[in-house]
């Protein structure tokens, strides 16, 4: 590996929330480009602005940007040791879009995404390259273009994938992220923590989108809110144990409670699928609902709620990408 020698050479692909700040902070001890989209323009000429809770106000940085893969092999350094993916997780597309930067048995693809299942389309499309998952806590928004408002929280859940393949790479990229100041722990199996943060994503997200709601408005909306929410947490929970997941039922309602610690001092959260609908972008149903809809299907859990909330939120999202057309 090329690491030793020199800053290891980084490429973000998707510089929205989660990607800027990371971009940031991996700028201070690497060797960092980002492909952006519709934000090229504004970033190419005045950069990011960040406004973090954590690593403060006002901080400026102008980063390399390019326009896609393949200007960022042919402007950018190369080989890349590490792809970060930060764009919303929508199945399909996206290893395509990141070949053109991936050098056969070096470059490490980081998917720094939420939910579950979302690893083998990269595992089948670049079989000798290690695919490192990340489990991401670090509330945070774009708006206007290039401004990132990011919340108290920033940590990292990190393992290869699968969770037998070497784990050199994602240890090394655990103290790489850790060296540039920000929160990263190391899993020999990171599938847990995704289920973890499934229990919140799979029930809030959804809910909170086809309402066009913040999560303690849906808890003060009628009494039985908690109790639906708490069920399909729950069956959540089930799906993880039918892989051998364990989560018990003092974590269930400790998720749920944080969300109605808040209701008295009305600090609501507006997940990213409510930010993405409220803005008329694709939502990532398949990867936070979907999926675990299917697999808990697979081993016969009994979803009812789960399969009620693919339905609508796969309809929501269908409708979206219309109005896109
Ligand atoms: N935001 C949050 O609070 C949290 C988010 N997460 C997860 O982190 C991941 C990233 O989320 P977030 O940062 O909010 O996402 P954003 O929507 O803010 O950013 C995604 C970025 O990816 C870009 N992108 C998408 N497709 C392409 C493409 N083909 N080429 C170039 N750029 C592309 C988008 O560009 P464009 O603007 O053109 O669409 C956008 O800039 C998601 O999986 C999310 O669920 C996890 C915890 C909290
Ligand atoms: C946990 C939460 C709700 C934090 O913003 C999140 O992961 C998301 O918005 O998708």
């Amino acid at each position: 590996m090329t690491e030793s020698n020199s800053q290891p050479r980084v490429l973000l692909f998707g510089a929205g929330g989660v990607g800027a700040v990371y971009l940031y902070l991996l700028s201070k001890v690497s060797s960092t480009t980002a492909v952006c989209r519709s934000n090229y323009d504004v970033v190419k000429k005045d950069g990011f602005t960040i406004n973090s809770s954590i690593f403060g106000k006002n901080i400026y940085f102008r980063p390399n940007v390019v326009r896609d893969c393949e200007e960022a092999v042919s402007s950018g350094p190369k080989p890349y040791d590490y792809i970060i993916v930060c764009s919303k997780a929508i199945p399909g597309v996206i290893p395509q879009l990141i070949k053109p930067a991936v050098t056969l048995g070096q470059t490490a693809i980081v998917l720094v995404q939420n939910g579950v299942g979302i690893e083998q389309e990269y595992h089948d499309a670049f079989p000798d390259n290690p695919i490192i998952s990340a489990v991401v806590y670090l509330p945070a928004t774009q708006r206007p273009a290039g401004v990132i408002k990011h919340g108290e929280v920033e940590k990292l859940q990190i393992g290869s994938y699968p969770s037998s393949a070497p784990n050199e790479r994602a240890s090394a990229f655990t103290k790489l992220v850790q060296s540039a100041g920000a929160t990263a722990e190391f899993y020999e199996d990171v599938q847990p923590k995704r289920w973890f943060k499934l229990l919140v994503n799979a029930s809030w997200n959804p809910i909170c989108a086809l309402t066009l709601s913040k999560d303690t408005d849906v808890l003060g909306s009628l009494d039985e809110a908690s109790g639906v929410l708490l069920a399909t947490m729950l069956e959540i929970r089930d799906i993880a144990a039918a892989y051998g997941y364990t989560i018990t039922r003092d974590e269930v309602e400790y998720q749920l409670g944080r969300a109605q610690a808040r209701i008295p001092t009305n600090a609501g959260i507006e997940p990213s699928m409510l930010q993405d609908v409220q803005a008329g972008r694709r939502i990532e149903v398949e990867a936070i609902v979907g999926n675990a809809v299917r697999m808990g299907k697979e081993k016969g859990v009994a979803c009812v709620r789960l399969e009620m909330l693919y339905v609508l939120a796969k309809a929501l999202d269908l409708q979206i990408e219309r109005r896109r057309q």
